[in-house]
């Protein structure tokens, strides 16, 4: 039997998503579906991730990421800005609490045209420095493993042009260190500009990542190399982190609302 669903794709600085309302099309079959639908190639949408929104028992929405391999995470901070504006434009609330799995996470329209949206996310906790073996037989030698209910490494490098992001991400990402696996992300500083890349568990190179984001801003404001509002120049544009140690920090960002349309599957 084919199933309609109405899905809407969207994304946040570039990391894109189809967002499916399980409230009104619930999926027999999330995996098979993120990984067909999140295709580039293929016959799908193309996107990094699925962003299930469900009913919540004691906040206003649930919200679960399906990452383009089919494995779900914990949180995801630009799908949260997607999923926020999905929730103001059809449910009609502008500043939500959503549950997902590193807890109830909350929203905040601060401007609609366009969308800009923050979100306060989890409390990073900052692990102890480590070095990683690169692919080339030398060493990255200022790693940081970053939780922000999803597990991240910060990696400061002198020039992007010392890394091979998919030979380079893909090897930490599966490094027996990360047992859960890990997001990668790797930062080089240039004066007061802050550049990173993002190399995503389960969905490969992506042109921004909002938790990446976060344990990228904490790990250089706790090292004292930035200081809040941290702003970060990622391949799809912009984010913005303020955080004060030992409160939550604040993530801001675009989220873009590129079609909707309903997919047979
Ligand atoms: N793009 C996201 C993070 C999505 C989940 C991640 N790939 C993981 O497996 O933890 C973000 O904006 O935070």
């Amino acid at each position: 039997m084919t199933i309609a669903v109405p899905i809407v794709k969207t994304n946040g600085t570039g990391n894109d998503f189809v967002i499916v309302d399980e409230r009104v099309a619930p999926l027999d079959d999330p995996v098979a579906f993120a990984r067909r639908i999140c295709a580039r190639d293929d016959g799908g949408l193309g996107a990094d991730g699925v962003l299930l929104v469900g009913s919540s028992q004691h906040f206003d929405a649930r919200m679960r990421v399906i990452n383009a391999d089919g494995s779900e995470a914990e949180m995801c901070g630009n799908g949260m800005r997607c999923v926020a504006r999905y929730l103001d434009e059809h449910d009609g609330i502008g500043a939500a609490t959503v549950e997902t799995l590193a807890g109830p996470i909350g929203t905040r329209i601060i401007e609609r045209a366009p969308y800009r949206i923050a979100v306060e996310m989890a409390e990073p906790r900052i692990g102890d420095r480590i070095v990683l073996a690169r692919g080339d037989g030398g060493a990255f030698d200022d790693v940081t493993p970053v939780d922000v209910g999803n597990p991240h490494v910060v990696i400061v490098v002198d020039d992007f042009r010392d890394i091979d992001l998919a030979v380079d991400g893909a090897r930490i990402e599966r490094d027996p260190r990360f047992p859960h696996g890990t997001n990668v992300h790797f930062v080089a500083l240039r004066g007061e500009r802050i550049d990173v890349v993002h190399w995503e568990r389960g969905a490969g190179a992506t042109q921004a990542c909002g938790t990446g984001a976060v344990a990228v801003a904490a790990v250089l404001m706790a090292s004292g190399r930035a200081a809040s509002p941290v702003m970060l120049h990622v391949p799809g544009g912009l984010l913005e982190v303020a955080w004060t140690p030992g409160t939550r920090p604040t993530l801001v960002g675009d989220a873009v609302r590129e079609f909707e349309r309903t997919v047979s599957i």
